[in-house]
């Protein structure tokens, strides 16, 4: 019998990355994989939610993303070296002012860092392209280049950006759980062109990524 938190729990925001974490996990019994919605709202409650069991010893953010220029190509993976809310602060006449510096907590949250070693040395080794970097959580895709460039200059090495990290991340702080992000790059972080979104590309990636889960975490 499973010992108590021995599980580990993957949220998604939509089927198609569900089912292609499940299609790469292929039956193995130690992970849940949850569809927690999109945004961090929804992600943080899906998360706090599935938490309350006391089933988990970790929590994996998964699914596709923007990547920004010079750092994740379509195609690729990011594991995520940190995760950060990049617009959650107050916008002022001198700038934008973060969380930390409001003083209302912090917009960053760590990550299982061991673990996200070990996962990009098994991508790496299956030829899978691979970056760790920061994964910036937003509340609205970037849709212009003008948006691209504030958020590399906020946020230096930004490599890829989604919408429901920081949320998944807020659940597991307030239980005391590691959690990580991996995003596979359907899209470049810039001007809006749904036409361009690899998201088969992407979810291929999701998959091949989830396939070593086994393995690694
Ligand atoms: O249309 C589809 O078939 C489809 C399949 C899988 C996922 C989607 C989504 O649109 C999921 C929304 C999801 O995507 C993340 N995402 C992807 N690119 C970006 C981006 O450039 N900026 C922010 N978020 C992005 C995000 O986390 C959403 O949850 C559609």
């Amino acid at each position: 019998m499973n010992k108590t938190n021995s599980r580990i729990l993957i949220v998604t925001s939509v089927s198609a990355e569900r089912d292609a974490v499940l299609r790469g996990l292929q039956g193995a019994d130690r992970f849940d994989v949850i569809i927690g919605g999109v945004g961090t709202a929804a992600a943080a409650a899906s998360t706090a939610t599935a938490l309350v069991t006391g089933k988990y010893e970790l929590v994996v953010c998964a699914g596709i993303g923007g990547g920004f220029a010079d750092r994740a190509e379509i195609g690729s993976l990011v594991v995520a070296s940190e995760i950060i809310a990049a617009d959650l602060g107050a916008e002022t006449a001198e700038g934008f002012l973060s969380l930390d510096e409001l003083g209302f907590g912090s917009a960053r949250s760590e990550v299982e860092h061991n673990a996200g070693i070990r996962l990009i040395h098994a991508l790496q080794k299956a030829g899978q392209p691979v970056t760790s970097g920061p994964v910036l959580t937003v509340t609205t895709v970037t849709g212009t280049a003008a948006t691209a460039a504030v958020l590399m200059e906020r946020v230096p090495g930004a490599s890829a950006e989604a919408m429901e990290g920081y949320g998944v991340a807020a659940a597991c702080r307030l239980q005391g759980i590691p959690v990580m992000e991996i995003r596979a790059i359907s899209n470049a972080v810039g001007p809006r062109n749904r036409d361009a979104w690899r998201i088969g590309d992407a979810l291929q990636a999701l998959e091949a990524a989830s396939s070593l889960f086994m393995e690694v975490l």
